[in-house]
């Protein structure tokens, strides 16, 4: 029988494959098995693939983690080790580290993720990024209405109560997978959050001026309405007609001091409809469907927003929070990014985990940790 020159190169690239996926098999056991390091580093050197993840999903980096090789996590990662990696878990080798509680493995997972993000958000700002594997939350290929602001702004939204009495603001993709927009539980992130934003703001008394985006249930936006001052300008700025025809129907275009502008916070941020206010005491963001690249550029345009340094933000930090590391690492990234415009981070934690079994019903679960860490910014005085 004889070969095409096709059937060669097929059999030549199986081989490949087969090659790769024992030395990648080995590669790992030999780390299981706690083989000398130099032996490990030697595998490695000679092409051990670092990406290549067992049938249970680990990989190399998780190897390392679970026999805790402080060195060999480093040399891992130096090496180009993937350090966000999920196996069929979903834990990555941070997650691990931090189940084994090992923080010198987990901080160098950690900030190798943190430089990594830092990174992609630099290069996502420069050019189009195509969806890269290393990247958390740069979604760029994900065009669902989950994922794809037109598609969302496309879509019709349902409010509703659950099965528990919760309020849902709800989408349905095309695959019938059911998404809240917003949702009841996070009342109590959204009171903590006008809590610290403004209980004691320094300019209460006189009525804050207030910008809002993204109206959802409106629940954070009548916490601002029920402030002990009334807000003397409370703009709120929202994209999507079935949230606006709903903010219509509950009476927020007949409330004097309430402005709503109708379309995406990208059409009105430079606008003189916001710096005509001469600067807001108070700024929030919590949208849908954007990625991390909206959220930082819109902290960008904070210092031309906010009034002065006794002026406050916050922001929805959902970021990366269906896994304990990649949330910590987005606090991070969003704290340096926030520095770099001169803002100054306090974090705070709130508990959320009461009543978390019954919260999501058949939505997709988008928030997975027990303390969501609740950002208040200010602008460092010059
Ligand atoms: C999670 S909800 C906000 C929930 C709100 N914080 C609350 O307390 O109920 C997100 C809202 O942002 C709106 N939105 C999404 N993208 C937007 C954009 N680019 N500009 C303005 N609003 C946007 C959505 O239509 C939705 O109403």
């Amino acid at each position: 029988m004889s070969l095409s020159a096709q059937d060669i190169a097929e059999m030549m690239e199986d081989t490949d494959v087969d090659e790769m996926v024992e030395l990648g098999h080995d590669l790992i056991f030999s780390i299981l098995e706690r083989i000398p390091i130099d032996v490990v580093k030697a595998k490695v050197d000679a092409g051990g693939p670092l990406w290549f993840q067992d049938d249970e999903g680990i990989s190399a980096l998780h190897a390392a983690v679970y026999v805790e090789n402080t060195e060999l996590v480093r040399f891992l990662i130096q090496n180009g080790a993937l350090w966000n990696a999920v196996d069929n878990q979903h834990n990555s080798p941070g997650d691990i580290a931090l189940s084994l509680n090992n923080e010198d493995c987990y901080t160098i997972i950690r900030d190798a993720g943190i430089r990594s993000e830092l990174l992609l958000t630099l290069l996502a700002s420069r050019e189009t990024l195509s969806n890269s594997p290393l990247s958390l939350v740069l979604k760029a290929t994900d065009t669902t209405a989950a994922g794809s602001t037109e598609s969302y702004l496309a879509s019709r939204l349902r409010f509703k109560k659950d099965a528990h009495g919760q309020e849902i603001c709800l989408l349905t993709l095309e695959d019938e997978d059911e998404v809240g927009v917003m949702m009841g539980w996070e009342r109590g992130i959204m009171q903590e959050t006008v809590r610290l934003l403004c209980h004691d703001h320094e300019n209460l008394n006189e009525g804050l001026k207030i910008l809002n985006v993204g109206f959802g249930l409106g629940i954070i936006d009548t916490f601002f309405e029920e402030l002990p001052r009334t807000p003397a300008q409370h703009v709120i700025i929202e994209a999507h007609p079935d949230v606006l025809k709903h903010m219509r129907e509950l009476g927020w275009y007949d409330k004097p001091h309430v402005k709503i502008l109708e379309g995406k916070w990208q059409d009105f941020i430079e606008s003189e409809e916001l710096l005509g206010v001469g600067g807001f005491d108070v700024i929030y963001t919590d949208t849908f469907s954007e990625d991390y690249k909206e959220l930082h550029n819109f902290f960008g345009h904070l210092p031309d927003l906010l009034a002065g340094p006794e002026s406050r933000f916050s922001f929805f930090h959902g970021l990366g929070a269906t896994n304990a590391t990649f949330y910590d690492v987005y606090t991070h990234v969003s704290e340096l990014h926030l520095a770099e415009v001169g803002m100054d981070v306090a974090w705070s934690d709130v508990d959320v985990f009461a009543d978390s079994g019954k919260r999501w019903g058949t939505t997709r679960e988008y928030f997975g940790m027990r303390l969501y860490r609740l950002p208040i910014g200010s602008m460092r005085a010059v």
